[in-house]
Protein backbone atom coordinates (compact mmCIF):
# COMPACT_ATOMS: atom_id res chain seq x y z
CA UNK A 1 0.00 0.00 0.00
CA UNK A 2 1.45 3.43 -0.96
CA UNK A 3 1.65 6.15 2.13
CA UNK A 4 2.64 9.21 0.28
CA UNK A 5 3.61 10.30 -3.18
CA UNK A 6 5.27 13.47 -4.38
CA UNK A 7 4.99 14.42 -8.38
CA UNK A 8 7.29 17.51 -9.09
CA UNK A 9 6.47 19.41 -5.62
CA UNK A 10 8.56 22.15 -4.75
CA UNK A 11 8.40 23.94 -0.84
CA UNK A 12 9.16 27.38 -0.73
CA UNK A 13 9.43 29.21 2.44
CA UNK A 14 9.67 32.68 2.07
CA UNK A 15 10.01 32.95 -1.27
CA UNK A 16 13.19 30.93 -1.15
CA UNK A 17 13.26 27.40 -2.48
CA UNK A 18 13.83 24.30 -0.02
CA UNK A 19 12.71 21.83 -1.72
CA UNK A 20 12.62 21.19 -5.83
CA UNK A 21 11.02 18.61 -8.35
CA UNK A 22 10.47 16.28 -5.63
CA UNK A 23 9.19 12.59 -7.01
CA UNK A 24 8.93 10.01 -4.46
CA UNK A 25 6.45 7.07 -3.91
CA UNK A 26 6.76 5.85 -0.11
CA UNK A 27 4.59 2.35 0.86
CA UNK A 28 3.87 0.38 3.98
CA UNK A 29 6.55 -0.86 6.15
CA UNK A 30 9.21 0.62 4.32
CA UNK A 31 12.43 1.98 5.81
CA UNK A 32 13.82 4.57 4.75
CA UNK A 33 17.41 6.68 4.71
CA UNK A 34 17.42 10.31 3.80
CA UNK A 35 20.78 11.20 3.73
CA UNK A 36 22.58 14.44 2.36
CA UNK A 37 25.06 17.02 3.02
CA UNK A 38 24.25 19.57 5.65
CA UNK A 39 21.61 21.97 4.43
CA UNK A 40 20.65 19.72 1.69
CA UNK A 41 17.22 19.64 2.89
CA UNK A 42 16.86 16.40 4.19
CA UNK A 43 14.64 17.42 7.48
CA UNK A 44 12.41 19.68 5.31
CA UNK A 45 11.96 16.18 3.21
CA UNK A 46 11.13 14.83 6.26
CA UNK A 47 8.45 17.27 7.14
CA UNK A 48 7.21 16.96 3.87
CA UNK A 49 6.31 13.51 3.80
CA UNK A 50 4.64 13.54 7.56
CA UNK A 51 2.76 16.81 5.98
CA UNK A 52 4.11 18.96 8.62
CA UNK A 53 5.68 20.82 5.58
CA UNK A 54 2.85 21.51 2.88
CA UNK A 55 4.47 21.77 -0.60
CA UNK A 56 4.24 24.78 -2.55
CA UNK A 57 3.54 23.54 -6.22
CA UNK A 58 3.29 19.93 -7.42
CA UNK A 59 1.38 17.08 -6.55
CA UNK A 60 1.34 15.35 -3.17
CA UNK A 61 -0.75 12.55 -2.40
CA UNK A 62 -0.56 11.48 1.93
CA UNK A 63 -2.72 8.47 2.71
CA UNK A 64 -4.75 9.41 6.32
CA UNK A 65 -1.93 8.62 8.57
CA UNK A 66 -0.78 8.22 12.00
CA UNK A 67 2.46 10.29 11.86
CA UNK A 68 5.22 9.49 14.64
CA UNK A 69 7.70 12.50 14.54
CA UNK A 70 10.98 12.97 16.55
CA UNK A 71 12.71 16.03 15.93
CA UNK A 72 16.39 16.56 15.87
CA UNK A 73 16.83 18.82 19.19
CA UNK A 74 14.34 18.03 22.11
CA UNK A 75 12.92 20.99 23.21
CA UNK A 76 15.89 22.33 25.89
CA UNK A 77 13.22 24.38 28.09
CA UNK A 78 10.69 21.54 28.88
CA UNK A 79 10.40 21.66 32.52
CA UNK A 80 8.08 18.48 32.88
CA UNK A 81 9.53 15.32 34.40
CA UNK A 82 9.79 12.64 31.83
CA UNK A 83 6.05 10.92 33.44
CA UNK A 84 4.43 14.27 33.53
CA UNK A 85 5.48 14.95 29.67
CA UNK A 86 4.76 11.34 28.45
CA UNK A 87 1.34 11.74 30.01
CA UNK A 88 0.55 15.56 28.64
CA UNK A 89 1.36 14.14 24.84
CA UNK A 90 -0.57 11.05 25.59
CA UNK A 91 -4.00 13.12 26.34
CA UNK A 92 -3.12 14.79 23.34
CA UNK A 93 -3.55 11.78 21.49
CA UNK A 94 -6.83 11.57 23.05
CA UNK A 95 -5.50 8.06 25.04
CA UNK A 96 -7.76 7.03 27.96
CA UNK A 97 -5.66 7.57 31.53
CA UNK A 98 -5.28 3.50 31.80
CA UNK A 99 -4.04 3.41 28.25
CA UNK A 100 -1.18 6.27 28.57
CA UNK A 101 -0.08 4.47 32.22
CA UNK A 102 0.15 0.90 30.41
CA UNK A 103 2.07 2.26 27.45
CA UNK A 104 4.80 4.75 29.48
CA UNK A 105 4.83 1.62 31.94
CA UNK A 106 6.15 -0.51 28.97
CA UNK A 107 8.57 1.92 26.95
CA UNK A 108 9.65 3.17 29.83
CA UNK A 109 10.89 -0.45 30.63
CA UNK A 110 11.89 -1.49 26.77
CA UNK A 111 13.87 1.75 26.42
CA UNK A 112 15.99 1.42 30.29
CA UNK A 113 14.81 4.60 31.59
CA UNK A 114 12.42 3.57 34.24
CA UNK A 115 14.67 4.94 36.90
CA UNK A 116 14.64 8.73 35.20
CA UNK A 117 10.86 8.73 35.01
CA UNK A 118 11.01 11.35 37.69
CA UNK A 119 13.36 13.36 36.49
CA UNK A 120 12.97 16.67 34.84
CA UNK A 121 13.63 16.29 31.56
CA UNK A 122 16.17 18.84 31.33
CA UNK A 123 18.22 17.61 33.27
CA UNK A 124 18.75 14.29 31.28
CA UNK A 125 21.09 12.88 28.99
CA UNK A 126 20.65 13.47 25.36
CA UNK A 127 20.48 10.02 25.21
CA UNK A 128 17.59 9.95 27.47
CA UNK A 129 15.73 12.50 25.84
CA UNK A 130 16.09 11.26 22.12
CA UNK A 131 14.37 7.91 23.91
CA UNK A 132 11.52 9.82 25.59
CA UNK A 133 11.01 12.05 21.82
CA UNK A 134 10.77 8.35 20.20
CA UNK A 135 8.64 7.23 22.73
CA UNK A 136 6.33 10.15 22.74
CA UNK A 137 6.19 9.62 18.76
CA UNK A 138 5.63 5.46 19.18
CA UNK A 139 2.79 6.32 22.20
CA UNK A 140 0.41 7.70 19.26
CA UNK A 141 1.00 4.20 17.59
CA UNK A 142 1.91 5.34 14.44
CA UNK A 143 2.09 3.63 11.03
CA UNK A 144 4.65 6.22 10.06
CA UNK A 145 7.56 6.52 12.25
CA UNK A 146 9.84 10.10 11.36
CA UNK A 147 12.94 10.59 13.14
CA UNK A 148 14.99 13.85 12.48
CA UNK A 149 19.11 12.47 13.00
CA UNK A 150 18.06 10.52 16.06
CA UNK A 151 21.14 8.74 16.55
CA UNK A 152 23.35 12.42 16.51
CA UNK A 153 25.61 13.35 19.32
CA UNK A 154 25.40 9.86 20.88
CA UNK A 155 27.70 7.31 22.13
CA UNK A 156 28.73 4.33 20.69
CA UNK A 157 26.77 2.19 23.38
CA UNK A 158 23.66 4.51 23.32
CA UNK A 159 23.61 4.03 19.43
CA UNK A 160 23.63 0.72 19.50
CA UNK A 161 20.70 0.89 21.89
CA UNK A 162 18.22 3.06 19.91
CA UNK A 163 19.07 0.80 16.54
CA UNK A 164 18.07 -2.42 18.35
CA UNK A 165 14.57 -1.00 19.75
CA UNK A 166 14.25 0.82 15.93
CA UNK A 167 14.77 -2.37 14.76
CA UNK A 168 12.13 -4.14 17.26
CA UNK A 169 9.50 -1.53 16.34
CA UNK A 170 7.40 -4.40 14.82
CA UNK A 171 4.21 -4.27 12.72
CA UNK A 172 3.36 -2.27 9.93
CA UNK A 173 5.30 0.65 10.77
CA UNK A 174 6.67 2.60 7.62
CA UNK A 175 10.12 4.18 9.08
CA UNK A 176 11.48 7.15 7.71
CA UNK A 177 15.00 9.00 8.94
CA UNK A 178 17.37 11.21 7.98
CA UNK A 179 20.90 10.49 9.03
CA UNK A 180 24.50 11.25 8.91
CA UNK A 181 25.18 7.95 10.86
CA UNK A 182 26.70 4.77 8.64
CA UNK A 183 25.33 2.58 11.42
CA UNK A 184 21.48 3.43 11.25
CA UNK A 185 22.01 3.76 7.42
CA UNK A 186 23.77 0.73 6.71
CA UNK A 187 22.03 -1.78 9.59
CA UNK A 188 18.08 0.08 9.40
CA UNK A 189 17.44 1.18 5.71
CA UNK A 190 16.50 -0.76 2.94
CA UNK A 191 16.09 2.32 0.85
CA UNK A 192 18.62 5.30 0.79
CA UNK A 193 17.62 8.71 -0.67
CA UNK A 194 20.06 10.94 -1.03
CA UNK A 195 19.30 14.76 -1.42
CA UNK A 196 21.49 17.52 -2.46
CA UNK A 197 20.59 21.38 -2.91
CA UNK A 198 17.14 20.19 -2.34
CA UNK A 199 16.88 17.40 -5.00
CA UNK A 200 16.60 14.25 -5.07
CA UNK A 201 19.47 12.76 -6.67
CA UNK A 202 19.75 9.17 -5.58
CA UNK A 203 17.19 7.17 -4.49
CA UNK A 204 18.51 2.99 -4.54
CA UNK A 205 17.14 0.07 -2.58
CA UNK A 206 19.70 -2.49 -1.27
CA UNK A 207 20.95 -5.31 -3.28
CA UNK A 208 20.51 -9.13 -1.41
CA UNK A 209 24.12 -9.07 -0.28
CA UNK A 210 24.00 -5.60 1.54
CA UNK A 211 20.36 -6.90 3.36
CA UNK A 212 20.43 -7.38 7.57
CA UNK A 213 20.79 -10.75 8.83
CA UNK A 214 20.27 -11.85 12.17
CA UNK A 215 22.31 -14.89 14.12
CA UNK A 216 20.55 -16.27 17.09
CA UNK A 217 23.22 -18.09 18.61
CA UNK A 218 24.38 -19.63 21.76
CA UNK A 219 27.92 -18.59 23.01
CA UNK A 220 30.34 -19.98 26.23
CA UNK A 221 30.86 -16.43 26.97
CA UNK A 222 30.37 -12.98 25.88
CA UNK A 223 34.03 -12.26 25.82
CA UNK A 224 34.66 -13.26 22.20
CA UNK A 225 31.78 -11.23 20.76
CA UNK A 226 33.11 -8.29 22.89
CA UNK A 227 36.55 -8.75 21.07
CA UNK A 228 35.34 -8.29 17.70
CA UNK A 229 34.54 -4.39 17.90
CA UNK A 230 32.23 -4.12 14.45
CA UNK A 231 30.03 -6.25 15.69
CA UNK A 232 26.28 -5.43 16.25
CA UNK A 233 24.56 -7.56 19.32
CA UNK A 234 21.93 -7.80 21.95
CA UNK A 235 21.71 -10.54 24.65
CA UNK A 236 18.80 -12.45 24.70
CA UNK A 237 18.18 -14.67 27.52
CA UNK A 238 20.48 -16.89 29.28
CA UNK A 239 23.94 -17.33 26.78
CA UNK A 240 22.32 -16.51 24.16
CA UNK A 241 22.95 -13.34 22.07
CA UNK A 242 21.45 -12.14 18.90
CA UNK A 243 24.34 -10.95 16.02
CA UNK A 244 23.23 -8.16 13.67
CA UNK A 245 25.01 -8.56 10.20
CA UNK A 246 24.87 -7.61 6.57
CA UNK A 247 24.27 -10.66 4.38
CA UNK A 248 27.53 -10.59 2.61
CA UNK A 249 29.61 -10.84 6.27
CA UNK A 250 26.92 -13.33 7.68
CA UNK A 251 29.14 -16.56 6.54
CA UNK A 252 32.46 -15.64 7.80
CA UNK A 253 30.78 -14.85 10.94
CA UNK A 254 28.61 -18.17 11.39
CA UNK A 255 32.26 -19.48 10.41
CA UNK A 256 33.97 -17.43 13.54
CA UNK A 257 31.22 -18.50 15.86
CA UNK A 258 31.45 -22.33 14.96
CA UNK A 259 34.94 -21.87 15.72
CA UNK A 260 34.63 -21.37 18.71
CA UNK A 261 32.50 -23.76 19.70
CA UNK A 262 28.84 -21.45 19.71
CA UNK A 263 25.62 -23.22 18.79
CA UNK A 264 23.62 -21.51 16.16
CA UNK A 265 20.46 -21.24 16.98
CA UNK A 266 18.77 -19.50 14.25
CA UNK A 267 19.61 -17.15 11.16
CA UNK A 268 16.53 -15.08 9.54
CA UNK A 269 16.24 -11.85 7.54
CA UNK A 270 13.93 -9.15 8.71
CA UNK A 271 12.62 -6.43 6.93
N1 LIG B 1 11.50 27.02 8.27
C1 LIG B 1 12.52 27.43 7.48
N2 LIG B 1 12.70 28.75 7.22
C2 LIG B 1 13.70 29.16 6.43
N3 LIG B 1 14.61 28.34 5.86
C3 LIG B 1 14.48 27.04 6.08
C4 LIG B 1 13.43 26.50 6.91
N4 LIG B 1 13.56 25.15 6.93
C5 LIG B 1 14.65 24.86 6.19
N5 LIG B 1 15.20 25.99 5.69
C6 LIG B 1 16.39 26.07 4.82
O1 LIG B 1 16.33 25.02 3.90
C7 LIG B 1 17.60 24.45 3.68
C8 LIG B 1 17.57 22.97 3.99
O2 LIG B 1 17.37 22.82 5.40
P1 LIG B 1 17.17 21.41 6.10
O3 LIG B 1 17.09 21.65 7.57
O4 LIG B 1 16.05 20.71 5.44
O5 LIG B 1 18.55 20.71 5.71
P2 LIG B 1 19.23 19.41 6.35
O6 LIG B 1 19.80 18.65 5.21
O7 LIG B 1 18.27 18.70 7.22
O8 LIG B 1 20.40 20.06 7.20
P3 LIG B 1 21.20 19.48 8.48
O9 LIG B 1 21.93 18.24 8.04
O10 LIG B 1 22.15 20.59 8.80
O11 LIG B 1 20.19 19.23 9.57
C9 LIG B 1 18.58 25.23 4.55
O12 LIG B 1 19.17 26.24 3.76
C10 LIG B 1 17.69 25.83 5.60
O13 LIG B 1 18.20 27.05 6.07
Amino acid sequence: MKLFEAHNASKKIDGKGILHDISITISQREKIAITGANGSGKSSLLKLIGGIYEHSSGQVIRSPLKVGYVPEHFPETIRFKIYEYLMLTGKMNKKSKGEIKKKIEYYATAFSILPFLSTPLKNCSKGTKQKVGIIQALMKDPNLLLLDEPLTGLDEQTKKELLHLLQSIQGECTIIFTAHDSLLINRLAYREVVIENGKIVSDSTKSESEKIKYILAEIPSTDFILSIPSLSYQSRDGNRVEIMVTAAESDQVLRMLLDQGCSIVEVIEKR
